[in-house]
């Protein structure tokens, strides 16, 4: 009998890599809780001039760059990105729009024929414009179904907030919505 199986879309094989954006470190924990169900590299984004310590200095430099287009230089270089399938992109909601580092991440590699799947966090105002965003610059990739949960609420003075048990749950999440996706683990290889 000659049955032809359908073709997995994904295997166990694919070279994955979760790069993410955080300041106060909860979309760090995602990543991590990210890397340990699929494995992979685990890349930061970081600036060659990084944001102000002081909130609200850095809201207002946000929102300035936000407005102008602003894509902030980075310091972070990943010279193989063509060994990669898979990325998870993560970032937090900064002005209810794509933090402009992950803007010039985006713009700076070109992500033709990958599979993206983007995470988040923020303070309890929602993902705003980042996931069409990531969408809209990475034209040529596999947007997958992203994931979103509460972080911090930083001008609160809430920093991490994903530990202890909140993480607990925020892996029981992550591991749902991993199953969901058409990717498979590798068992943390
Ligand atoms: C500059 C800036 C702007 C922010 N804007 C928003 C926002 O528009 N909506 C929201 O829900 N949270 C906003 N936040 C809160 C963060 O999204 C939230 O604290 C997130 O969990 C931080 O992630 P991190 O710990 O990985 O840096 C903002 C935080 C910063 C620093």
């Amino acid at each position: 009998q000659n049955t032809t199986l359908p073709m997995p879309k994904f295997t166990g094989d694919q070279k994955i890599l979760i790069v993410y954006l955080s300041r106060t470190n909860n979309t760090k924990a995602i990543a991590e809780i990210i890397r340990k169900n699929t494995g992979g590299d685990v890349v930061a984004i970081e600036l060659l001039k990084p944001y102000p310590q002081d909130y609200k200095t850095t809201v207002a430099q946000v929102e300035h760059e936000n407005e102008t287009g602003y894509l902030p230089p980075l310091k972070t270089k990943i010279d193989s990105m063509g060994k990669y399938d898979v990325i998870f992109v993560g970032f937090p909601t900064w002005g209810m729009q794509l933090p402009p580092p992950m803007k010039s991440f985006l713009h700076q590699y070109n992500l033709s024929g990958k599979t993206i799947i983007p995470f988040n966090t923020n303070a309890g105002y929602g993902i705003g414009s980042t996931f069409q965003t990531v969408k809209s610059l990475c034209p040529n990739s596999k947007v997958l179904e992203g994931f979103t949960m509460k972080g911090g609420i930083e001008r609160d003075g809430q920093l991490l907030v994903i530990k202890g048990d909140y993480q607990i749950q925020a892996e029981a999440d992550v591991k749902k919505w991993l199953a969901k996706l058409p990717i498979t683990s590798n068992n943390g290889r």
